[in-house]
């Protein structure tokens, strides 16, 4: 632009082409003017022109981007401050100091909701935005409509598992695999169902005399075992029994769960540690464990081919609808969430997911029952009682029996309630605003979560005892675990009350889109696994333990995280 801005007056411009295609269709250099300089001088020119144009359509397309983020920034802050919260702006210092401190999130929340009502607002930073909600009714609003978990959730499963198709942020991915997966696990405790004697049960409890060579268990491990082996055969198949590596892959995965969340909390990985490095190894040989129990059991289910076949028959199911077939009558996992739209790499995935959420969950609530078991004696007479009126000596279990075991149903109910696998619900509307029926709208992209100590104990939805063990609420008139359990499958959600509000404030497995797709199977597994284990064992503390329970006044208020226990065999 400066050198054509120079050239002398006496130059004709007119006779130089402005553009490339220009300069290509005349004769060329020869037949410019002289005082243009030739073809290089021109292309230098063209360049230079080039380069400004360029540099213009840079600064407005990254002033348009400001423009949008700056637009949004001040409408998330307009919807924020319009919902009832402290005044921060920038970051609650409360809330930075608790989750810096690793401090009690629920404590925080709950004078915040008795300061500012059943809805609160946070700023995490200056463009997170945290809502807390209680009210029964908003809970399930909130949990129906808002479909999206948090992306640092699909951050961590992707992380640990590579690509999967269930547990990742955005609904609209992991919709298709939850529906066949809920299929599978409903087959499993179908009751008269070919699986429903749940053998599985049977085998764990075989290893238990391998354990039992100890002197002693500490609730933890056994617990997380036991969880290991329920979710790793119900999902592998019988191949999970016959596995050499099982010992070294329940350890691997416990490692990888441990750090999961702290390395997806960066924004870029960080590469250049050696700790990441070391944790991407272990995920590493995790997936290529995952992947060879997957053929094993993918070999021992296509040996079970024809056995498959003629039970479908039975059935009278047209036995081209493959992913359906696969569903009813695979032993293993991959025939449900392997349809043909998913890949090698996703069912390993989604395999390796479920075993990281399914045995941590399950093993914090087996660890619960344990250490209720071991606190009082009079529990488990209670149910060893109602257990061997139920089934007589020498049969086997079946979920038939277990629909009749309603103290122990409700036991396991009553400890998911009190004792939640996690602090919070969490979940997220990705792309929309949420409107709530009290005339609140929530901006998009806002974190949302329920606290669930502070909506599982909630004094007037759950009466004055709302925070001790009373497995007699399940118990009432208005309640039948039998017929909650033994419906048929059509949601696989545990409904258990007629009363809107106790129904809304019993979340231990979530509720509306998200709900977690084991529970029903999930309690019928653990029952399952106490009722078997009742009936053969007595739970008793171990001496070192029964000192601390004699000196407390009363030992069901015990906060025992996880007790040293030794299992006795019973006298038949
Ligand atoms: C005691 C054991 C378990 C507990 C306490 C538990 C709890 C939960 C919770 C709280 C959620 C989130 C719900 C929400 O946001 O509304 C969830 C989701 C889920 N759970 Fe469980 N769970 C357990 C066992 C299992 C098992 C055994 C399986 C399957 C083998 C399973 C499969 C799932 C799936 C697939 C999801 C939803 C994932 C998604 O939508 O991306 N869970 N679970």
């Amino acid at each position: 632009m400066a050198s054509s801005s120079s050239s002398s007056s006496s130059c004709d411009a007119a006779g130089v082409p402005f553009t490339l295609l220009g300069a290509l269709i005349t004769a060329g250099p020869a037949a410019w003017p002289a005082c243009v300089g030739g073809g290089r001088a021109f292309l230098r020119d063209y360049a230079r022109r080039g380069t400004n144009a360029l540099l213009w359509a840079g600064l407005l397309a990254v002033t348009w981007i400001l423009l949008l983020r700056v637009t949004a920034l001040l409408r998330l802050w307009a919807l924020g401050s319009r919902i009832p919260g402290p005044r921060a702006l920038l970051a609650d210092p409360g809330l930075a100091a608790v989750l810096r401190d690793g401090g009690d999130i629920t404590g925080f929340l709950s004078k915040l909701h008795g300061r500012y009502g059943p809805v609160v607002r946070l700023w995490v930073g200056p463009s997170q935005l945290l809502v807390s909600v209680i009210d029964p009714t908003l809970v399930k609003e909130v949990l129906t409509k808002a479909e999206d978990k948090l992306p640092l959730t699909g951050r961590t499963y992707n992380l640990a598992c590579g690509k999967l198709g269930l547990f990742v942020s955005l609904f609209q991915k992991v919709k298709r695999t939850r529906d066949s997966l809920k299929m599978f696990l409903n087959e499993k405790i179908t009751v008269g169902a070919s699986q429903s004697s749940f053998k599985i049960i049977d085998a764990v409890l075989n290893r238990i005399n391998t354990i039992m060579s100890k002197d002693f268990m500490d609730t933890r491990s056994f617990s997380q075992h036991m969880a290991f082996n329920i979710i790793g055969a119900t999902l592998l198949g019988d191949a999970f029994f016959e596995w050499s590596d099982a010992s070294a892959y329940e350890e691997l995965l416990m490692l990888v769960a441990k750090d999961g969340c702290f390395w997806a909390s960066y924004a870029i990985p960080p590469f250049w540690r050696p700790s990441y490095r070391r944790y991407r190894t272990l995920c590493a040989k995790l997936k290529i464990l995952t992947e060879s129990v997957v053929r094993k059991s993918r070999q021992n289910s296509s040996l079970n081919h024809f056995d498959q076949r003629s039970y479908l028959k039975s059935k009278g199911t047209d036995p081209n609808r493959r992913v359906l077939d696969n569903m009813m009558a695979s032993h293993c996992l991959h025939g449900a969430i392997g349809g043909p739209l998913n890949s090698e790499e996703e069912i390993c995935g989604n395999i390796m997911g479920l075993m990281l959420h399914g045995i941590s969950a399950s093993a914090n609530l087996i660890g619960n029952i344990l250490t209720k078991l071991v606190l009082s004696p009079e529990l488990q007479d209670q149910l060893h009682v109602e257990i061997v009126s139920v089934c007589n000596e020498s049969s086997k279990l079946e979920v038939d029996d277990l629909l009749r075991m309603q103290v122990l149903l409700a036991t396991v109910c009553e400890s998911a309630r009190l004792l939640p696998a996690g602090p919070l619900l969490q979940r997220c509307s990705l792309k929309h605003d949420l409107k709530l029926g009290s005339g609140i709208t929530v901006p998009a992209q806002s974190i949302l979560v329920v606290p669930l100590h502070l909506v599982q104990m909630d004094a007037s939805v759950w009466g004055d005892d709302a925070d001790q063990f009373n497995p007699h609420r399940f118990l009432k008139k208005d309640v039948d675990l039998r017929e909650i359990f033994g419906a048929p499958k059509g949601s696989n959600r545990i409904n258990v009350f007629s009363e809107c509000a106790k129904t809304e404030s019993f979340l231990p497995f979530g509720s509306g889109s998200r709900e977690c797709v084991g529970q029903k199977f999930v309690v019928l597994a653990i029952s399952m696994l106490i009722a078997s284990l009742l009936r053969s064992y007595e739970v008793h503390p171990h001496p070192s333990l029964s000192k601390e329970m004699d000196t407390a006044v009363d030992s069901s208020h015990l906060h025992m995280p996880n007790p040293k226990i030794i299992l006795t065999k019973r006298r038949i």
